[in-house]
């Protein structure tokens, strides 16, 4: 197969998707739509317009996030999505091959709705590759190798581990307590602890400024008095929230802990010497690959691109996808 200029590939990941062609980013926003709530089919906005929209539009918008941990929570949101995506993508009146990166851990039925989804939203074929693929193309890993390499995909949704050796997904763990779960427990940790009222989004900006090896930083967050329903402005230290950043942080480390029980003696020792990619939007929250690496005691690697990896390498693969289905048949649908 050919992947012409006319086709795509697609991370829909759970808080950020992104969509390529052969050469360039065509779309990178947030996993959101406004709809018209009295016309559902009507979409007003997507991506960052559709997120600045959240907790401020009255009755006749609706923001929808399509996808819950790397799942479709919607699925008649995700067809509209979908096409209005593969619409503002077009470069031709041909209808695109479209290729999308999905977590590991989606079941047949689900796989079979974002196919449905995709086609209905006017693509000419669909390709499912796992994203432990993507990642690990994308991240610029020689998976063929006789070598077991691993990814951890700390993402929004989503935080996968992969084991790959001589091209084939080896062992593969994830959990769910990924970016999001860290933004709402941002949210409580104000509410329980300081009786102030936060959304969610303003949870996921605080978490940014994290920096678990750094010094103490004060912030100032505009909020809700929850005791005396007031808008109100506090100062936060930055250095109250690192423990919820370290639970969260914990659940990716047993996950790590858990591939690694789970691999050959031969595969564990590959690991003590190439160490792991660690790739996904939340490589980037400052201090977590040196935790990683502390706790595991391994050789953890930030990879160059962590937000683009799997977009990345699905673009990749649908460049030369007879190589890669041939040589991973069960990674790809
Ligand atoms: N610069 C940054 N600093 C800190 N955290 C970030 C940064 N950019 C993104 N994130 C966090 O990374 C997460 C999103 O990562 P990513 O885009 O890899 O996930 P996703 O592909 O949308 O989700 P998933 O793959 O789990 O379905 C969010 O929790 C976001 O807050």
């Amino acid at each position: 197969m050919i992947f012409s200029r006319n086709d795509i590939a697609i991370d829909l990941g759970t808080v950020n998707t992104i969509v390529r062609n052969q050469d360039e980013i065509l779309f990178n926003e947030p996993t959101c739509i406004a709809l018209d709530s009295r016309n559902r089919e009507r979409i007003i906005c997507l991506g960052s317009k559709a997120k600045q929209m959240i907790g401020r539009t009255p009755l006749e918008i609706e923001v929808i996030n399509p996808l819950l941990n790397g799942a479709i929570s919607d699925f008649e949101t995700t067809k509209l999505f979908m096409h209005a995506l593969i619409e503002s993508a077009k470069t031709s009146s041909l209808s695109p091959r479209v290729g999308i990166s999905i977590p590991q851990n989606l079941t047949q039925v689900e796989r079979h709705s974002l196919h449905e989804a995709t086609m209905f939203a006017g693509a000419k074929e669909v390709f499912l590759i796992e994203d432990p693929f993507s990642a690990s193309v994308g991240a610029g890993i020689d998976i063929s190798k006789a070598k077991a390499r691993m990814v951890i995909d700390a993402g929004g949704g989503l935080v996968e581990v992969s084991i790959i050796s001589l091209g084939g997904l080896v062992v593969s763990t994830f959990t769910k307590e990924a970016g999001d779960f860290i933004d709402y427990a941002i949210v409580d940790y104000c509410k329980y602890n300081k009786n102030i009222g936060i959304s969610k989004e303003m949870a996921e900006s605080i978490k940014r400024k994290i920096n678990l090896f750094g010094e103490s930083e004060i912030i100032n967050v505009g909020a809700k008095n929850l005791i005396n329903g007031m808008p109100i402005h506090f100062e936060l230290n930055l250095n109250e929230l690192k423990s919820v950043l370290i639970s969260g942080l914990y659940k990716i480390k047993d996950s790590v802990l858990l591939a690694i029980d789970k691999s050959s003696p031969d595969m564990a020792a590959d690991l003590i010497e190439e160490g792991a990619i660690l790739t996904g939007g939340m490589a980037l929250i400052d201090g977590t690959r040196e935790f990683l690496e502390e706790e595991l005691n391994m050789k953890i690697t930030l990879s160059n691109d962590p937000l683009l990896d799997i977009s990345k390498g699905a673009s990749l693969i649908m460049q030369d996808y007879e190589s890669y289905s041939l040589e991973w048949g069960g990674g790809i649908d």
